[in-house]
């Protein structure tokens, strides 16, 4: 059954939350949950590895990018990196899940995502009132994987708070993947590494950055992420 670490300290991670528009929250999820889903995530996922090209959004299966010509790979690779280079663009593998979700665990983690009990948690940690919804996916970083600097705004949407569940033990940051924080100015104010079983949440507004996974990496950065809504 997934289920929030009852001994959460609300007050505590509010004070702090308040602070900066970020926290990470240790400890978050219990124990039979969080390993159901740490195995899910390794194994059972179908990745869709986002990119964009031209402008377009662009999503390939492992097996697509695995049978592309070498030539084809390569000229993707630069025009990725080509736009990454000016700040654009995102590199990684991701799973939506939505409410047709077949999966039953999945199923479970996307009801229990977007019920009272996590809505009022994240309302009392950040103090944002009327949150009524979650968009949840799950992600993949590999060696290779990036997202340049955004943020996470998206009025059609009313997403107020962005949230990472991560999944990743023994993570080295020589190996990227690191979730960084910015001024509005372009300065790099805090950084959070990723971690097992801890959550993060964010204001949409922040400016923030996956930096890209090395080649030396020795594991997937596997998350939850997603942004709760107003609506
Ligand atoms: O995975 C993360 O740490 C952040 C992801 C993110 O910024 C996004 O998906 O918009
Ligand atoms: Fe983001």
């Amino acid at each position: 059954m997934i289920q929030l670490n009852k001994n959460i300290d609300v007050v505590n991670l509010h004070r702090e939350y308040s602070k900066n528009k970020r926290i990470m929250v240790d400890s978050v999820l219990e124990f039979d949950g969080f390993s159901k889903i740490t195995e899910k995530l390794k194994h059972n996922i179908p990745y869709l590895n986002a990119y964009s090209l031209n402008g377009q959004y662009i999503q390939s299966s492992d097996d697509e990018l695995k049978n592309m010509s070498p030539n084809k790979m390569r000229a993707l690779q630069q025009t990725i990196y080509e736009n990454a280079s000016k700040g654009v663009g995102f590199f990684y593998g991701r799973y939506e899940i939505t409410q047709n979700e077949k999966d039953e665990l999945l199923k479970e983690l996307f009801n229990y995502l977007n019920g009272q009990e996590v809505l009022k948690l994240i309302s009392d940690v950040t103090g944002v009132k009327g949150l009524k919804s979650a968009s949840v996916q799950l992600t993949r970083y590999v060696p290779g994987n990036f997202l340049t600097r955004h943020n996470d705004v998206l009025p059609t949407k009313q997403r107020a708070i962005a949230f990472v569940f991560g999944f990743t033990p023994q993570w080295h940051p020589d190996w990227g993947g690191l979730l960084h924080f910015y001024e509005m100015d372009g300065k790099l104010t805090e950084t959070f590494m990723p971690k097992s079983n801890v959550l993060s949440l964010f204001d949409v507004q922040l400016p923030h950055s996956v930096s890209y996974v090395t080649p030396f990496a020795r594991a997937a950065r596997y998350s939850i992420t997603g942004w709760f809504n107003l609506k």
